[in-house]
Formats: structure tokens, sequence, C-alpha cells
């Protein structure tokens, strides 16, 4: 890969890689873009097959999340941070404490939080060595793990796509597939049950299937099979790339609605779902519901504040179906066109001339 060739065609601003030889820390982080402010993006721990794989990933995911928060309205920009190796195996507290004083040393260009393979307790001993961290635990003022709100922000996002399918937003009756009931989905799935959905659900783990299956009456389906069975509304919160050309033909949901990050395996998978007439609610709009609520940390965080923006998926969506019908442009299209205008917007709001204490004005006082 020809970094600088890479970071120049997607315009990506900085690219650091963090070694500490005592904890085995391997870290890369990725800052995408900064107009609207820091980048904030969370920390993904996972065994890549190659350095290259790794640095793919975090450039990809830092993107995914410029976009992710100019189109949920935040005031951020978007990074994210890959460390390589085995979240089961291979983490150790000096390693989260080295990885802190490396956030610190970028004095605030970005702010971590968790992601796959991360979890609280990691970022709490982050914040141990700085404060550019969220999703730090309830007891210091806190807002903890995002995936329950996620989850809350998915179901919101899941009503407005269903109102635009089926011309109401009621899931009472409708039949959800659900690819994956981990963290986020298990929490979809309670939300979903309690407004009278019918599930099907799937997960490599034959534990978070039989939880389902018990607290919610879901029918249990192989995880291949899981793209073809009978159902309004498809929800991929397991993996990426699960839109392809191998499981288009498969899929009978007038829905696709889930958490997982990167769905679609390419572009051209978003255009073929939208000529076959399904309501694709864009991956990275529909789960902002975590960065937005870890978010509110930045202004102290206020639960009853961050659920109320989190409620706003729902109109987020809603604005993604118009601009799409407005410009006759598939939803994914649409979402990114939402996200660019807000950032190009901003950018040129921050053009003119403001004086700040690093100004050259300052230091002739
Ligand atoms: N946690 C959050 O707040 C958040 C926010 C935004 C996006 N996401 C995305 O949502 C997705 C789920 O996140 P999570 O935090 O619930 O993760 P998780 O690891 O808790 O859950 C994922 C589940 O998918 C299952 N799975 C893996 N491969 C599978 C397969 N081939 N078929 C069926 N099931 C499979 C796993 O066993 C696991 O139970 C991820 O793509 C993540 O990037 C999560
Ligand atoms: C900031 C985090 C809560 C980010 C989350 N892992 C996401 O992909 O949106």
């Amino acid at each position: 890969m020809e970094i600088f060739k890479y970071l120049e065609q997607y315009d990506y601003e900085q690219l650091v890689f963090c070694q500490d030889k005592q904890s085995g820390l391997k870290a890369i982080i990725a800052i995408h873009d900064t107009t609207l402010g820091p980048a904030l993006g969370g920390t993904r721990m996972w065994t890549y097959a190659s350095e290259e794989a790794a640095i793919e990933d975090a450039l990809r995911l830092a993107k995914g999340m410029t976009y992710k928060n100019a189109a949920a309205g935040l005031n951020l920009g978007g990074g994210k941070t890959v460390i390589i190796g085995d979240p089961r195996k291979d983490k150790n507290e000096e390693m989260f404490r080295a990885f802190g004083r490396f956030i610190q040393g970028l004095n605030g260009r970005y702010i971590t939080a968790e992601d796959v393979g991360t979890t609280v307790a990691d970022m709490d001993i982050i914040h141990e060595e700085t404060d550019y961290v969220t999703g730090i635990s309830p007891a210091f003022g806190s807002s903890g793990n995002p995936s329950p709100v996620t989850a809350f922000g998915v179901y919101r996002g899941m009503k407005a796509a269903a109102k635009e399918a089926f011309g109401s937003d009621s899931l009472e009756g409708k039949v959800v597939a659900v690819q994956g009931v981990g963290n986020v989905a298990y929490n979809l799935c309670r939300h979903l049950h309690e407004e009278g959905a019918k599930l099907i659900v799937t997960d490599i783990n034959k534990e978070s299937v039989m939880r389902a299956v018990e607290d919610f009456g879901a029918k249990a389906v192989d995880p291949d099979e899981i793209y073809g069975v009978e159902c309004d509304i498809y929800a991929p919160c397991a993996l990426g790339a699960v839109i392809n050309d191998a499981t288009i033909p498969q899929i009978k949901a007038k829905v696709i609605a889930g958490a997982a990050n990167n769905q679609l395996k390419d572009t051209k998978h978003g255009d073929i779902i939208h000529e076959l007439g399904i309501v694709y609610a864009p991956d990275y709009v529909i789960n902002a519901g975590g960065v937005i609520n870890v978010a509110d940390e930045l202004y102290g965080y206020n639960s009853d504040r961050a659920m109320k923006k989190v409620e706003g998926v729902y109109s987020n969506i809603e604005k993604v179906i118009s601009i799409a019908k407005r410009d006759c442009i598939p939803t994914y299209k649409a979402a990114d066109r939402m996200a660019e205008e807000r950032i190009e917007r901003m950018r040129n709001s921050r053009s003119q001339f403001l004086l700040n204490e690093k100004h050259i004005l300052n230091r002739r006082r």
C-alpha cells in the first residue's frame, strides 16, 4: 500500500503508529477529518492477518466515523484506532495506560471510546492517562457501555424505515430477522419484542441464540439461513459486507435496518438493493446512537439529553430517505451527501480569520 497516495486520495489528515515494548502495544490511530471538531471514534482490538490489514481497517473505520458524526449532527470529526492483538488473551493494564499516553500526546485531536474487542473497563484504564476518552464508567459520571443506546437508535431508525416501506412505523406483527444477537442486537430484540414484533435470530454463538429464544420467544435459524428467511425486515447486527452478490438474491425483506458497520460489500450493492425496491437504512446513520451517547460526555453527561438526541435517529433516517427521493439516488448515496454537505457548510463558515491564543499576533504582545 502506498500510504501517502491513499491518504491523499481519500483526504485523510493523520496516521499515527504507537508502539510500547513493555506492554506489547501496537496501535494505529487514524484521523480522517477534523473540520467539524476533534476526531471521535472507538478503539478496536483485533487479530489482524497482517499489518497492512490493520492499517486498512483503521483508515476505513476512521472515514466511516467522519460520515457518522457529521450525519448525526455532532460537532466532531472522524477517527478510529486499531490495536493489533487478541482481546481475549493479549490485553493488560500497562497496554491501555501506554495507549492513553499516546492519545494524550495528540492533545485533543483524537478522542476514543469502545469498539469491537474493547470494554468500559479498558476505557477506565485509558482515563487514568487522558481525558480524551469517552464511554467510561457511570461511576465517573459518564455514559458507560454504548451498546444499549446504539440498540435504541437502531430501533428508532428501523421504525422510520418501516414507515417508508409499509406506510406505518408500527413494528407490531412485523417479522424481523436479526443476524447476530450480541451486545447491540440483544437490546434491539428487547425493544422489538416489547412492541410485538416476531423475531427470527441467528448467531455463531449458541448461548446468545438460546438467550434470545428464551427471553423473546425468537425462532432460531443457522447463520447462513438468515438471509433467505421469510421476513419483513432484515437486521444485520454482526459483520460487515453482508449485503453482497451472494446474499442479495436470497433476501426477501422489504427493509434492511441493522447495527453492523459497513454492511454493503461494495457501493454497487447499495445500487442493486435500491433497484429492487428495498428500503435500506444506511448503517452509519442508523447505528449512530452509541457515538451520540458517548459524545454527550464532552458536555458533562446527561442521559435524558443524550437519549433525546438518539431518538433523532428516526428523523435522520427520514431525512436520508427524503434526500434519496428528491435526488433520485439510493439511500447510501443520500447519507453520504447529507454528511458531505454538512462538512462543506461548516468548512466554509470557519474560513474567516479568528484570533486564538496560538496566533502569531499574540506572540508580539
Ligand atoms: N456496540 C456499539 O455501540 C456499536 C455501535 C455502532 C456499530 N456497532 C456495530 O454493530 C455490530 C454489533 O456490535 P456489538 O457491539 O453488538 O458486537 P458483539 O460482538 O457483541 O455482537 C456481534 C455478534 O455477532 C455474532 N456473529 C459473529 N459472526 C457471525 C456470523 N457469521 N453469523 C451470525 N452471527 C455472528 C457474534 O457471535 C456476536 O454475538 C458490529 O458490526 C459493530 O461494529 C456497534
Ligand atoms: C464511539 C463509539 C461508541 C463508536 C462505535 N463503536 C461505532 O462504531 O459507532
